[in-house]
């Protein structure tokens, strides 16, 4: 969207944004009530987008990189051919030598996917925001109509945020808590189907995890929860005893049963204000990020087209 001006507001900023904390790693669940090919291609523009960065010299800059492992179920999965599949490299089913690792797992996927590590990312994008001109704002915002009083159109990108500033009761908390480990050996993440235990080797640590808990607002590391995730993440690589624990992190998923990309507008002082929202990813903002950004932009170029052209973001 050339020629225009654009300025983004937050309360917080990296390295005290959620997706600072994520694992970062590209792989979806699917939402019940969008269509599919939306979805597919939210996934696919993003996956091409961040491959595109992994395979440039920006790629260390970035924190953008190839990884792969695999995704293990304990009970033989409904859908055993995510829609995503196609997008990442190498997707095939475990062979019976590989499932000898996992005792306790009877089916396995395995594929290339990406890693994006958002301590990284986050800070590289907003180096080239600010320099093609983008205004930085630290703020919180209680009151959109206010806002649009000196812009032109505003995206809603506040993840949970958007329960308080439009009052969505639909996007709620799932608290999720990881451990950040040394164990420079390992190479291969390691997912369990359920969710609830990972191994996502990294840049600067190995990311364990976690957990998935719904309505919990507690941003405090709980010590229990670090015991479990320790366990568990034993169980699944044994090697991970001899590891060493260097951090502890929480973070709340912005959920919400299907995330809302969608337009409206916002009635200030007789003028028609397009807002356009994009939040309520859940576990799913870093792998869909760029594609639901470009839905976005979308809208708002309906939007503008239905107004006057030359538009002050
Ligand atoms: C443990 C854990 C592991 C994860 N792992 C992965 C993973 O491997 N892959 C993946 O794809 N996703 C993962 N996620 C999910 C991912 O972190 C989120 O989906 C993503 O960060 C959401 O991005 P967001 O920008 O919508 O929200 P946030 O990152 O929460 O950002 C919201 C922004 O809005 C601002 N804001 C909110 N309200 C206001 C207001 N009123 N005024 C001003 N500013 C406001 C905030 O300050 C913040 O800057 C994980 C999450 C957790 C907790
Ligand atoms: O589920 C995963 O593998 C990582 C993730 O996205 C999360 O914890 O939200």
């Amino acid at each position: 969207l050339p020629y225009c001006s654009v300025t983004v507001i937050a309360e917080k900023f990296s390295p005290d944004t959620t997706g600072d904390g994520a694992a970062g790693i590209l792989l979806a669940k699917e939402f019940p009530d969008i269509p599919i090919e939306r979805q597919r291609r939210w996934f696919k523009e993003t996956f091409d987008h961040l491959l595109a960065i992994a395979d440039s010299p920006q790629a260390a800059d970035a924190g953008v990189y190839l990884s792969s492992g695999y995704h293990v179920f304990k009970e033989i999965p409904c859908e055993k051919k995510p829609y995503w599949s196609d997008f990442v490299f190498g997707f095939r089913y475990m062979t019976d030598h590989e499932m000898k690792r996992f005792p306790n797992h009877k089916f396995g996927q395995a594929f290339t996917t990406l890693k994006c590590e958002c301590l990284s990312y986050l800070p590289w994008l907003e180096k080239r925001f600010r320099a093609v001109g983008g205004q930085i704002i630290y703020e919180k915002v209680t009151d959109l109509h206010k806002l649009a009083q000196n812009y032109d159109a505003i995206l809603n990108c506040s993840g949970l945020g958007s329960r308080f500033l439009v009052k969505d009761e639909e996007v709620y908390p799932v608290r999720g808590q990881m451990l950040k480990i040394s164990a420079p050996w390992l190479k291969n993440f390691v997912r369990d189907g359920d969710g609830l235990t990972y191994i996502y080797p990294g840049i600067r640590y190995v990311n364990i995890g976690g957990t998935r808990q719904a309505d919990d607002w507690r941003m405090e590391v709980d010590k229990e929860d670090s015991k479990g995730i320790l366990e568990r993440c034993c169980q699944l690589e044994p090697s991970l005893r001899a590891s060493q624990v260097m951090g502890e992190w929480v973070g709340l998923r912005p959920t919400r049963a299907n995330p809302r990309v969608e337009r409206e507008y916002l009635h200030v002082q007789g003028r028609q204000v397009p807002l356009v929202h994009n939040y309520g990813h859940g576990s799913c903002g870093v792998t869909l990020s760029w594609g639901t950004a470009l839905d976005t932009l979308d809208l708002l170029r309906q939007s503008l087209s239905e107004k006057p052209p030359q538009a002050r973001l």
